[in-house]
């Protein structure tokens, strides 16, 4: 594990983000540990948020048009790593977010930000089933520009629709990268490190990986 995954593990720690317990997935598993990145939730902490993701993003050399977060937590990350990527790069990448419900006046439609155009790169805080990231390549396609990659907090490293891993069917399916930060083997090595700290945890998410892990 590097140096920054480390932190980053620290950092949701202390910041409540990642938790142990049980909790209900989008894909209706039920998982003994959850990365909620809406704690993030001053402007500290998100400024330090944004910058993990734009280092990721810069790292990964994916080639970079637009910047585009599903919603709801798409748009506090595309909005934070878009500052951070300008401040570290001194590139003033253009963002776009969308709504989940059609608005009818006013601008209308569900786009809000830049046009979504070129190499879009999505970012999104994890991907569990891949659900969210297809609706995103459809939306990507669908204004006609590319999808380039996709930066993500934590890999959950879980079976998507088959036996192989949610991240893999998007890899294959789209021929696009997924950058994660880090990644479900990161926190089994750091609880395995601190098991002291958090007992039963350790056991209850290795026994989840056996079920539903690649
Ligand atoms: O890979 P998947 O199975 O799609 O699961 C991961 C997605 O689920 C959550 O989104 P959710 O739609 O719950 O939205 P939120 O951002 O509004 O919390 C999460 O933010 C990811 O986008
Ligand atoms: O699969 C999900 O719904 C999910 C998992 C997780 O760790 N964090 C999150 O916000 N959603």
């Amino acid at each position: 594990m590097h140096d920054y995954q480390q932190q980053f593990i620290r950092y949701a720690l202390e910041c409540g983000v990642l938790r142990f317990g049980e909790f209900q997935l989008k894909s209706g598993r039920t998982s003994p540990y959850f990365f909620n990145t809406g704690l993030f939730n001053t402007g500290a902490k998100l400024g330090r948020l944004g910058r993990f993701y734009a280092e990721a993003l810069i790292q990964s050399g994916i080639k970079t048009d637009v910047l585009y977060g599903p919603a709801y937590k798409g748009i506090p990350l595309v909005s934070a790593t878009s500052i951070a990527y300008a401040e570290l790069t001194g590139s003033d990448i253009p963002f776009a977010f969308n709504r989940k419900e059609s608005k009818d006046h006013g601008e209308g439609g569900t786009l809000v930000g830049a046009p979504l155009a070129g190499n879009v790169v999505i970012l999104d805080d994890v991907i569990t089933a891949g659900t969210s990231v297809r609706e995103s390549v459809e939306i990507i396609r669908a204004a006609q520009a590319t999808p380039a990659g996709v930066v993500i907090a934590l890999d959950r490293q879980e079976k998507g629709l088959d036996e192989r891993s949610a991240i893999s069917e998007v890899e294959e399916r789209y021929g696009m990268p997924v950058v994660p930060i880090i990644t479900l083997a990161n926190i089994i090595g750091y609880l395995t490190e601190n098991a002291r700290e958090l007992p039963g945890v350790l056991e209850a998410i290795t026994a989840y990986r056996d079920r539903y892990g690649v």
